[in-house]
């Protein structure tokens, strides 16, 4: 490589889901020498510290949130409230734009990624510093939620309007529920951070941006890109999967131990990332279905509302009587990446978020689709199960969205069974795709894409 490295500073939205595969990019931007400025929240930084691979190229600057009424001293990502105090959060956020002003002064980056902070593309083009929205959001649920394309339609657009995709989008299988169309329509307008709608928000980030850029590849991801670079007239660019690079530390021993009584891909692992709560129903359901499947499995989830003291404390009446040492259910942080990477483990009920969905499809277990609450969950799922056919979806009521024990075992089974035809070709089809995204060549090529499309920005 005969040209500079490049100084990229980054600035993504307090929370983990967001925070991780930003390190995880900037990993893939080190290897390659460039350097990385990133701006994390302070008291977060023991649990990002082992995710940054390079620290003679990667610098993580803390920063403190300025004080927000409502939103407690202690609490700085998604990971540490509850969901009605993420905007809060971000409120934090955006009154930190005087703080970044001077670091960025400081450390005069070339170009600089964010994602939520929506005045970030003005503060930069002020400094002299390009801007980059690169998200970890699918580009298919932003292209289907939040193209140009679909404001023509008015403000006034309706749960109807949303089950169908917005003209132009590339593809047509990409349909959602009625109890999904509502879900997208209510974060449309749901007030996230000072008095800002979330779509606004990230509608003004992609008009002012100087380029759009998501996590993905070519293959699985190119048509929406080149939809969305199309819909707002600007570069759209592609990192590539961003496949984490193979863990180094071992399962907590605890873990370990556990995992090594069961046979080789026999367990089933339940996680929904850093920041989904289940309402105590479904919390339950869930784990009767887990029950209900005779597999051993290992959940780890937050506890539901409601006050309860722990994870143990919502179980089902008898549940942990009945499943004795064949299931455990943990409330707290598990090493996920170390966890999927197991042998024993053979199946991953997931919620779908982004970091998981990458980890998963790397790793050998079969998938199970539950998307919650979030458009790129939906989003994601209907793209694993329909589109790629690597996972299966747990049913779900038609209007009400919910799933029943019944529904989860069945989904498991199907995964899990040697016999079932659907089984079979869900399993073979995410064995070639997960060849494909740990091959190296993918990898570097669309890497030197990426920072190809970089460098034009700053010519
Ligand atoms: C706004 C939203 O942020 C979401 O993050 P979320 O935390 O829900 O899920 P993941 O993307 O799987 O991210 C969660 C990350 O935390 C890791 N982890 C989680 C729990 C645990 O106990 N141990 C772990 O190691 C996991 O391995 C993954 O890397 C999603 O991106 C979503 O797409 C986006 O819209």
């Amino acid at each position: 490589m005969d040209e500079a490295p490049l100084h990229i500073a980054v600035f993504p939205w307090f929370a983990m889901g967001h925070l991780i595969p930003y390190i995880q990019l900037s990993n893939k931007l080190a290897k390659r020498g460039h350097r990385i400025s990133f701006i994390i929240p302070r008291k977060t930084r023991s649990k990002l510290d082992q995710f940054n691979l390079y620290p003679r190229l990667i610098t993580f600057y803390p920063i403190t949130l300025p004080p927000c009424d409502g939103l407690p001293d202690y609490a700085e990502t998604t990971s540490d409230v509850p969901p009605p105090f993420f905007r809060l959060i971000m409120a934090a956020m955006d009154r930190t734009e005087n703080q970044i002003e001077e670091l960025l002064l400081q450390l005069k980056p070339q170009i600089v990624f964010f994602d939520f902070v929506y005045w970030l593309p003005n503060l930069a083009c002020k400094l002299g510093i390009k801007s980059v929205l690169f998200l970890i959001i699918n580009p298919a649920t932003v292209g289907y939620n939040a193209s140009p394309a679909r404001l023509l339609q008015g403000s006034k657009l309706t749960e109807a309007d949303l089950m169908k995709p917005p003209s132009g989008f590339p593809s047509s299988s990409m349909k959602l529920h009625p109890h999904e169309a509502k879900i997208f329509a209510w974060r449309r307008t749901l007030d996230f951070g000072n008095g800002i709608f979330f779509h606004d928000r990230l509608y003004k980030g992609l008009t002012q941006t100087d380029a759009i850029a998501f996590k993905g590849s070519t293959e699985i991801e190119g048509p929406f890109v080149d939809y969305l670079a199309n819909q707002y007239g600007k570069p759209a660019l592609l990192s590539g999967p961003v496949v984490p690079e193979p863990p180094t530390s071992r399962s907590d021993e605890k873990w370990a131990r556990w995992l090594e009584q069961f046979k080789e891909d026999s367990v089933v692992y339940c996680a929904f990332g850093s920041e989904c709560i289940l309402q105590t129903a479904q919390f339950q359901e869930l784990l009767l279905g887990l029950e209900m499947t005779g597999l051993p499995f290992l959940v780890a989830l937050l506890k539901p509302p409601g006050g309860f003291e722990s994870v143990e404390a919502a179980m089902p009446e008898g549940f942990k009587e009945r499943v004795k040492e064949r299931g455990i259910i943990y409330g707290g942080w598990v090493q996920q990446q170390v966890i999927l990477a197991h042998s024993s483990v053979g199946c991953f009920i997931t919620h779908c978020g982004a970091g998981s969905i990458t980890e998963g499809l790397v790793n050998k277990c079969q998938l199970v689709l539950l998307p919650q609450t979030l458009p790129d969950h939906i989003m994601n799922s209907r793209m694993m199960s329909s589109e790629l056919k690597v996972g299966v979806e747990v049913e779900r009521g038609e209007e009400d969205g919910l799933f029943s024990r019944g529904s989860v075992c069945k989904a498991v089974k199907i995964v899990m069974d040697d016999e079932s035809e659907t089984g079979k070709e869900i399993r073979e089809n995410h064995a070639k795709l997960r060849s494909y995204l740990l091959s190296n060549d993918s990898e570097s090529s669309h890497m030197d894409r990426f920072c190809e499309k970089l460098r034009d920005l700053l010519r």
